[in-house]
Parts: structure tokens; C-alpha cells; sequence
């Protein structure tokens, strides 16, 4: 299959410290595209068969294929959908993949500090989850525009006014931190049809993590508006210092008890050595 991404492209999708290259994207994204491309196909007969089987009219509104992407924070989460995304509107068949995160659905500060769990940013209860599900819900019920609040790292809030508006995809990309978690009733990931968890060992996913951190004091935080720019001119050392404790006292938490028990739910589990390359991709085929 030829490659339809130059390397131009993919500088432009790659997340700070993520190293993916073209050939990364042939070996492992290219073909994973061409599976859900196959499967997108499947699933909407699929459909079509129960809605004749219900004797339904024919509907001419197609029903989206949702798929969630989830992992712990500084995985490389959004490098994977967004190269994902723009392969799945490559192929011939040019589908339009719209990507939503699910920041956008942690509840705004305010609500935070009101409820006492600041702290606990990224953890289940710090989104508005009947909100995340009605939004995917009505996605894929075929309704022509639905919108999603915005977060802003530099904020570190909800943006008001801001909002993601997805009109009617063929294929939505849900990507977040928690998305494969069950629900007490039903939940977002119930509405999955196909689903990727990005994994690696959690000592190197602290690496990643603070490392992202001291390069982010020359980026993100350099911006006076920035809720993280009193770290701006930290010294090494001591920038190192506060990441592990962001690590370790909020991330670390979320990923061993919230987010890792969820990997054996996805349908694809892309592995990534300490260098960031995936070196073991499972797929469940049950
Ligand atoms: N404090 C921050 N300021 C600005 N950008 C950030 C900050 N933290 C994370 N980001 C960016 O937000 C995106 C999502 O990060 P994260 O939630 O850790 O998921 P992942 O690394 O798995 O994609 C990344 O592109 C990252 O570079
Ligand atoms: C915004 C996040 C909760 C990730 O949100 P997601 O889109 O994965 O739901 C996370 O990147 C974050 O900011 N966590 C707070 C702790 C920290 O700053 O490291």
C-alpha cells in the first residue's frame, strides 16, 4: 500500500518528545487504518441489515463508527489519533473522521474546587461523563451537529464560548485518558466500535512525562497567560522535582488504578518500548 503522509505532514501530527517516523506509520498505522477502513464497511451493513430486519425505512443518515483511544497521561495518546485521523480520511473511500478529547468534558475549575478534587484532575469523577456520553450518543444517532466544549492546557479550564462542533462524521475518533472505563449503567466505551489503549511501561511513561515537563518550560509555560508559568523558570533540577510529584501524586494514581485496568477492554493494544517505537501490537480477535 503506498503511504499517502510525507514527512512534512507528519512533523505536523508528531506530540512534543514523540518520535514516530514513516516508517512506524507504514509498518503499524497504515495497515491498522486499512483494518478499521474494512471495518467501517462492515459495521454499516451491519446496521442496515438490522434496520431492514426492523422493516425501517431505509434511513439515508449513516450511523458514525466510533472509535476510543485511551492510555495514561504522556503516552502519546493524541500523536495516535491524530495520525490515525488523517490516514482514515486517506483512503479512496475519503471518509470525514472528526476527533474530539475528552478534556473538553472535565468539569470547569470552578466546579472542581467546588467539589474538592483539583487534585484529582483526569480522574473519573473530574468529568462530566453523562455529558461525554450524551455527546457520543448523539453523534451516532446521526444528529447533523453536536458540539463539545474546549479545555485549554494554558488555562488549565474549560473555555467558555469555545466549542468543538462535529457535523455528522462518518468516523469519530474519542480519545481521553478514562474512555474505556464500564459504567455503572451505560457508558461511553459501550458505544465504541473499535477501540485502541497506547501502553509502555509505567517507570517510562514518567520519563516521557518529565521530560514533556522541562521542555514544555520553553513552550507552553513560557506564556505569561499560562496557568503553569511560575515553572517557566525553574532549573532543571527542581522542574524535575515537581513533575515527578505531579507524577507521582496525581498521574501515577490515575494510571495504576483507573486507566491500566481498562487495557484488557480494547480491541488494539499498541506497546511502546522506552524510545517511544511500538514493538508489540495485540489484537483481539474475539
Ligand atoms: N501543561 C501543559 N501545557 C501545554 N500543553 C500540554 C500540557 N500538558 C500536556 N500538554 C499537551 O496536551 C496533549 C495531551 O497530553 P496528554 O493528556 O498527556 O496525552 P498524550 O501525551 O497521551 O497525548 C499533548 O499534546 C501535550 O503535549
Ligand atoms: C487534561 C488531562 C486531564 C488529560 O485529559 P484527556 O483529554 O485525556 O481526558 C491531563 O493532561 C492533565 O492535565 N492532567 C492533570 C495533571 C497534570 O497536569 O499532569
Amino acid at each position: 500500500m503506498p503511504l499517502p503522509l510525507s514527512e512534512t505532514e507528519l512533523d505536523a501530527l508528531r506530540g512534543l518528545g514523540e518520535q514516530v517516523d514513516l516508517a512506524e506509520v507504514a509498518d503499524v498505522y497504515l495497515p491498522l487504518s486499512r483494518l478499521i477502513n474494512l471495518q467501517v464497511a462492515t459495521r454499516q451493513r451491519l446496521h442496515e441489515t438490522t434496520t431492514t430486519f426492523l422493516g425501517e425505512q431505509s434511513r439515508r443518515s449513516k450511523t458514525p463508527f466510533v472509535i476510543g483511544i485511551a492510555g495514561s497521561v504522556a503516552v502519546g495518546k493524541s500523536t495516535t489519533a491524530r495520525i490515525l485521523r488523517t490516514l482514515l480520511a486517506r483512503w479512496p473511500d475519503h471518509p470525514r473522521v472528526d476527533l474530539v478529547t475528552t478534556d473538553g468534558f472535565l468539569h470547569p475549575r470552578a466546579e472542581l474546587v467546588r467539589r474538592g478534587i483539583m487534585h484529582r484532575k483526569g480522574f473519573p469523577e473530574s468529568y462530566d461523563r453523562r455529558a461525554l456520553l450524551r455527546f457520543v450518543t448523539e453523534v451516532k444517532s446521526g444528529a447533523p451537529e453536536v458540539s463539545a466544549p474546549v479545555y485549554s492546557h494554558v488555562a488549565y479550564d474549560i473555555v467558555p464560548g469555545e466549542e468543538n462542533v462535529v457535523r455528522s462524521p462518518d468516523i469519530l475518533i474519542v480519545e481521553g485518558l478514562n474512555v474505556l472505563q464500564p459504567g455503572p449503567s451505560l457508558a461511553v466505551s459501550d458505544l465504541f466500535d473499535f477501540s485502541i489503549y497506547v501502553d509502555a511501561h509505567t517507570e517510562h511513561i514518567e520519563q516521557w512525562y518529565v521530560e514533556r515537563f522541562l521542555a514544555l518550560r520553553h513552550t507552553a509555560f513560557a506564556d505569561p497567560g499560562s496557568h503553569f508559568h511560575h515553572f517557566a523558570g525553574l532549573s532543571d533540577e527542581d522542574a524535575r522535582a515537581e513533575a515527578r510529584h505531579l507524577w507521582r501524586t496525581i498521574n501515577e494514581p490515575n494510571l495504576v488504578d483507573n486507566i491500566l485496568p481498562t487495557r484488557p477492554r480494547a480491541t488494539l493494544v499498541l506497546r511502546k518500548d522506552i524510545d517511544h517505537s511500538i514493538n508489540r501490537v495485540r489484537l483481539r480477535k474475539l
